[in-house]
C-alpha cells in the first residue's frame, strides 16, 4: 500500500503524479518543486528513459533528499506511451487510488492539479483542457496548435469522441479505471497514446470530464514532437476509427432475433 503520506484526500486516496522525462535536466527539479508546493501530500515518480543529459542522476538526489519523490530508469528512448505505461504499472502495484500524467517542462502547471482532483471526485477521468471554455495555449507556435486541433477533430470524427481536448497530457485517472483499460495491449508509443487511453476509457463508459487548463510551451529544452508521432497518431486513429465503423456496420446488417409476434 502507499504511504499514508501521499494521501491529499481521505474521499480520494493516495496520488502518484507520473512524470515522463527525455532530457529534462534543467526543468525536473523546478516542476517538483512546484508540484510539492501546490500539493505537498502527493507523490512524483520520474520515468526516465536514459537522458544523456543526466536527468536521471537529478532525480536521483531528489529522491534521496525526499521521499515523495521515485525514479524509474528505463534503458533507452522508447516513446511516451511505454514510459508511462511502466509508470502506471508501478502505481498499480504499490496501491495508490490516483494516478496523475503531467510533462516536465511546465508546460503543465501543477497549480491547476487540485482542481483536476476535485473535478475526479465525480468522475473516472478528467483531462485537462486547453479546448473547453477558460482553457488557453500560451506560447504555443502557431503550427502546434494547428497540429493538436486538427488531431482532435479527427479524433472526433474518426471515433466520436465527444471530448474537446483528447490529445492532451495532462490528465488524472482512478487507479481502477487505469486497472480495467488493458494497459498490456497498449501499443501507442507517441503522443496518440494519450488519444488511446482516453478513447478506451470512453469506450468502457467510465465517466469522463473536461477541466480548463493553460498549456504553456516550455521555456527550456526541446519538445520530442516529430513527423513520426504524428503519423503513428494518424494510422492509429484511422484505424481504430475504421475498427468502430466495421463495428457499426455489422451490428446494422447482423440478422434480427425474431421476436414471438413474428414467429
Ligand atoms: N521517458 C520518456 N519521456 C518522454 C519521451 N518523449 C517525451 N517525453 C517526455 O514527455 C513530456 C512531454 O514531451 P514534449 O515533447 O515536451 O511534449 P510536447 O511537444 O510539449 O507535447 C505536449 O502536447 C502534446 C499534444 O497535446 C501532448 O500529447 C503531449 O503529451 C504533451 O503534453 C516531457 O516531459 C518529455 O520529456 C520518451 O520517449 N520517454
Amino acid at each position: 500500500m502507499a504511504d499514508q503520506q501521499a494521501q491529499p484526500d481521505r474521499e480520494l486516496g493516495p496520488v502518484l503524479v507520473v512524470i515522463p522525462t527525455y532530457n529534462e535536466r534543467d526543468n525536473i527539479g523546478k516542476i517538483v518543486r512546484r508540484l510539492h508546493t501546490a500539493l505537498p501530500d502527493v507523490h512524483a515518480l520520474v520515468v526516465d528513459d536514459g537522458s544523456p543529459d543526466g536527468t536521471g542522476d537529478l532525480a536521483d538526489e531528489m529522491a534521496a533528499a525526499d521521499d515523495r519523490v521515485h525514479v524509474m530508469h528505463r534503458t533507452e528512448k522508447a516513446g511516451l506511451g511505454a514510459a508511462y505505461v511502466a509508470g502506471f504499472r508501478w502505481a498499480l502495484d504499490r496501491g495508490y487510488a490516483v494516478v496523475v500524467e503531467m510533462d516536465a517542462d511546465g508546460s503543465h502547471a501543477p497549480e491547476d492539479l487540485p482542481r483536476l482532483l476535485d473535478a475526479l471526485r465525480d468522475a473516472d477521468l478528467v483531462l485537462g483542457s486547453r479546448y473547453v471554455p477558460g482553457g488557453s495555449t500560451v506560447n504555443w507556435p502557431k503550427y502546434r496548435e494547428l497540429i493538436s486541433r486538427g488531431g482532435n477533430v479527427y479524433s472526433q470524427i474518426a471515433l466520436g469522441a465527444k471530448v474537446k481536448d483528447i490529445t492532451g497530457g495532462f490528465r488524472a485517472f482512478r487507479a481502477e479505471v487505469l486497472e480495467s483499460l488493458k494497459l498490456d495491449t497498449v501499443a501507442s508509443q507517441g503522443y496518440c497514446f494519450q488519444i488511446d487511453l482516453a478513447w478506451r476509457t470512453i469506450e468502457l463508459g467510465h465517466r469522463v470530464v473536461e477541466v480548463p487548463i493553460t498549456f504553456t510551451e516550455r521555456e527550456v529544452g526541446e519538445s520530442k514532437m516529430s513527423g513520426n508521432i504524428v503519423r503513428e497518431a494518424l494510422w492509429r486513429v484511422t484505424k481504430w476509427g475504421l475498427r468502430r465503423r466495421g463495428g457499426q456496420l455489422r451490428d446494422l446488417f447482423a440478422p434480427k432475433p425474431k421476436t414471438p409476434s413474428s414467429r
